[in-house]
């Protein structure tokens, strides 16, 4: 039996899978976007939150010091997954908080970055404090911390605020972005930026 055709216009004929890389903040909804964008693409996608990466970890007690490294090590893992997936031929959104420096910089030493269509998922402070009140299922103050980090890299390929888009109308922008993304892609230049290019 032959193999199925790849998507045009997704991967554009490459090898690897296109990743859609959702960065914002805890409560920021790229979760929602997310599901969105599963139930509209064309394309086979996986969603892969960390949140999943971290499921399935043994809830054990751990002191400070090793549940650090194994938090460090489930994050490194998880980019590592991605990347992997991607590498198969794996159309990937990645659902994941940069609050941390080096995170970026990981991500840009293992994603092709032609293939990552990176998205700025923005929402003002005060209506992630309201978010996170009324989910009650994070530590208050979460996401107001991640927001000095999580975005000041300040390249993405596209932006969404969702204090005025809902997550479908989100998702519809994203994938109609696909078939026109300009090159360099975000990734592209971040690396030439990293590069001192
Ligand atoms: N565009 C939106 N408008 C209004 N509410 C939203 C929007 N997007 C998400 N929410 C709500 O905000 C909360 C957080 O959304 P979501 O789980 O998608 O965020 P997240 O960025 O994935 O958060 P986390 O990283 O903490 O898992 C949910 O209660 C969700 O219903």
């Amino acid at each position: 039996m032959s193999e199925p055709e790849q998507g045009a216009g997704v991967s554009d004929g490459a090898p690897g899978g296109l990743i859609i890389f959702l960065n914002g903040t805890s409560s920021s909804g790229k979760s929602s976007i997310a599901v969105e964008l599963l139930r509209i693409l064309d394309e086979p996608f996986f969603h892969l939150p960390v949140d999943a990466f971290h499921a399935m970890r043994t809830r054990q007690e751990m002191e400070p010091e090793r549940l650090a490294t194994v938090l460090h090590r489930t994050w490194r893992g998880y980019h590592r997954a991605i990347a992997g997936m991607a590498a198969a031929g794996n159309n990937v959104v990645v659902d994941h908080v940069l609050s941390e420096e080096w995170r970026l910089r990981d991500c840009l030493d293992l994603f092709v970055p032609q293939d990552v269509v990176f998205v700025g998922v923005h929402c003002p402070r005060a209506e992630l404090e309201r978010r996170e009140r009324e989910r009650g299922d994070r530590p208050p103050g979460l996401a107001a911390r991640q927001l000095a980090q999580v975005h000041t890299h300040g390249i993405y390929d596209i932006e969404c605020d969702t204090s005025r888009a809902a997550p479908g109308d989100c998702a519809k922008r994203i994938k109609d972005f696909l078939p026109h993304r300009p090159t360099p892609t975000a990734f592209q230049r971040l690396r030439e930026k990293r590069d001192g290019r």
